[in-house]
């Protein structure tokens, strides 16, 4: 086998490890998060065996975050109390060395998404996970956006997503139809997903959730990210086999994280 050959054994042996890890300790997941996604996200980390809780009110945000494994900041439906939370939640999080993921969502849409992402993109996140859109956004790339879908490919971001974890010393995942996760020099590329995935509101913010899961158990933050994202992708590839639109795969993609196994996750991982 070539070294690159071991390389790919190694990316898809370590999905499988991950999702273990992440139902054996069934870490506590602080969410900061939108109207829009909180069920979802919440029962998608329950099915993969974490423990979520959305928690946003500045008198508890720093405590709770302090008693987590790790935090998620969902920009989603922000307004200034709840941005004075998040603050604080990050603050916490860097003090008790929590892991955190920045979900910017529709970032370039407004000056005040754009201005609140790139703050807090500032604040040593562990990952920002976003679309290309938001990902150019935070990169400071003047990109056309039409409020929290992407207008562009993910390749279209790849090398703003490179300069911005270099920049800031974090990891970019933006995903896509093919999700990238670079730490500046290490990409790596995740090609499960389905195209029903981006029918459904949520499924960003759902991949942004489980990373955070995944780097509850996995320090490397590259590893942990990619690792999430193939996870969340074959969950919605098996999820859209059985569904006729976006409802019953919102239905289908619990009980496929929920059920998914070591032969099946072995099979379908698409990391390279
Ligand atoms: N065309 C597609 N083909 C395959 N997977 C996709 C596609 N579009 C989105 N996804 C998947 O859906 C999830 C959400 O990604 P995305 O739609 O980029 O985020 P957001 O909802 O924040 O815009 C990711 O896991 C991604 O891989
Ligand atoms: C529709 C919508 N509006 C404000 S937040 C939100 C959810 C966006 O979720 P995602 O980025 O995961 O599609
Ligand atoms: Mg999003």
């Amino acid at each position: 086998m070539t070294r690159q050959e071991e390389l790919a054994v190694d990316l898809i042996s370590g999905v499988w490890e991950s999702l273990k890890a992440v139902r054996e300790r069934s870490p506590l997941v602080h969410n900061i998060t939108n109207y829009v996604v909180m069920n979802n996200t919440a029962n998608a980390l329950l099915a993969v065996g974490a423990s979520p809780a959305m928690v946003h009110a500045r008198e508890e945000v720093a405590d709770f975050t302090a008693i987590s494994q790790a935090l998620v900041v969902n920009i989603g439906t922000l307004s200034p109390e709840w941005v004075e939370g998040m603050q604080l939640a990050v603050h916490s999080a860097r003090r008790a060395r929590v892991p955190w993921v920045l979900d910017p969502v529709g970032a370039g849409a407004t000056r005040y998404r754009t201005s609140t992402a790139a703050e807090l993109a500032r604040q040593a996140p562990a990952v920002i996970r976003g679309n290309a859109s938001e990902v150019l956004a935070v990169a400071g790339e003047a990109g056309a956006t039409r409020g929290v879908d992407s207008t562009q490919s993910s390749e279209a971001s790849l090398e703003a997503a490179r300069r911005l974890a270099s920049n800031l010393g974090t990891v970019v995942a933006v995903t896509g139809k093919t999700d990238y996760v670079t730490d500046g020099s290490r990409v790596v590329a995740v090609d499960n997903g389905h195209p029903l995935m981006a029918r459904v509101t949520g499924m960003g913010c759902t991949a942004s959730a489980l990373v955070g899961a995944f780097l509850a158990v996995e320090p490397d933050a590259v590893l942990a990210a990619a690792r999430a994202l193939s996870v969340l992708g074959m969950a919605g590839e098996l999820a859209a086999e059985q569904s006729k639109g976006p409802g019953s795969l919102q239905l289908h993609l619990l009980d496929v994280l929920y059920t998914l196994d070591e032969d099946t996750v072995r099979a379908r991982a698409r990391v390279r």
